[in-house]
C-alpha cells in the first residue's frame, strides 16, 4: 500500500512558516509517498496556493459536525473543502482532552468530514494508565467502534494510532507494541468494512522523527505516520517522508 506522511503543525505557524512549505516542496519532489500538511486553519489558504503543482496536499486539524450556523469559532468541513484542503483530522487526544471530545462528536465530525468531501483522519490510542492496566487494544477498539461512521472507505479514511504517552514525549512504544495495536485495528477494520478494510491507511503517530522513521514503516500494518513536532522544520519532516518506500 502507497505510504502517507501527515504533518499536523498543531498551533505553530505564522504566515513566516510558509517558508518551510516551499522548503519542503525542493526536497519531496521525488517522493514516493503521499504527504499532507496540515497548518492551522488560518495558514491553510495560503498553503494550498503554495502547494499547487507539487505532490504535497493541505488538510486541517477539526472541523465542526455542522454545515454552518451559530457555532462561533468554529468552521466547517464545507469551508476547508472550500478552500482546498483535502484532509481533516480528527479525534486527536489533544482535542479528546482539552475539548472533551468523545467518540460520539468524532463520529458526528468524520460524518461532517466525508458530506464535505475530505477524508478524515481519526486518531485513536490509549493513555499511559489504560496501557499499563493491559487495556491499550480494549480502548482503541471502543474508540475505533464509536468513532469511524457509517459511508466510511478506504478512499475517505484513515486512522491515525497514537499512543497518547508516546505524543511530544520522545517516547516511542515498541515495535511489538505497535505491530500489536496496529493488527487489532486491521482486523476491526475487516470486520466493520469487509475486504476494503484491508485497504484503510493506519499511520502511527507519537516522537516519530527521521532517526526512526524507517523502523516504523518497516512495521506490518503500518501505512505511514502523523507527525507532530518534526513536521514543523522541512528538513527532519522530509527525512520522515524519504523513509516512507
Ligand atoms: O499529531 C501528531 C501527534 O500528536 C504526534 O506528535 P509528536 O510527533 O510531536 O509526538
Amino acid at each position: 500500500m502507497r505510504k502517507l506522511v501527515a504533518g499536523n503543525w498543531k498551533m505553530n505557524g505564522l504566515v513566516s512558516s510558509q517558508a518551510e512549505i516551499e522548503a519542503l516542496k525542493g526536497l519531496t519532489g521525488s517522493a514516493t509517498c503521499d504527504i499532507v500538511v496540515c497548518p492551522p486553519f488560518t495558514l491553510i489558504d495560503r498553503a494550498v496556493e503554495r502547494v499547487k503543482d507539487s505532490n504535497l496536499v493541505i488538510g486541517a486539524q477539526d472541523c465542526h459536525a455542522q454545515q454552518s450556523g451559530a457555532h462561533t469559532g468554529d468552521v466547517s468541513a464545507e469551508m476547508l473543502a472550500d478552500i482546498g484542503a483535502r484532509y481533516v483530522i480528527l479525534g486527536h487526544s489533544e482535542r479528546r482532552v482539552s475539548h472533551g471530545e468523545d467518540d460520539e462528536i468524532v463520529r458526528a465530525k468524520a460524518v461532517a468530514a466525508h458530506r464535505g468531501g475530505l477524508i478524515a483522519i481519526v486518531c485513536v490510542g490509549e493513555t499511559r494508565h489504560e496501557r499499563d492496566e493491559g487495556r491499550a487494544i480494549e480502548v482503541v477498539g471502543e474508540q475505533l467502534r464509536e468513532s469511524v461512521p457509517e459511508g466510511a472507505t478506504s478512499a475517505n479514511l484513515v486512522i491515525a494510532y497514537e499512543p497518547v504517552w508516546a505524543i511530544g514525549t520522545g517516547l516511542v512504544p515498541t515495535n511489538e507494541q505497535i505491530e500489536e495495536v496496529h493488527a487489532a485495528i486491521r482486523q476491526m477494520l475487516e470486520e466493520r468494512l469487509g475486504s476494503d478494510g484491508n485497504s484503510v491507511r493506519i499511520l502511527y503517530g507519537g516522537s516519530v522523527k527521521s532517526s526512526n522513521a524507517e523502523a516504523i514503516f518497516g512495521l506490518r500494518n503500518v501505512d505511514g505516520a502523523l507527525v507532530g513536532g518534526a513536521s514543523l522544520k522541512a528538513s527532519e519532516f522530509a527525512g520522515i517522508i524519504s523513509a516512507a518506500v
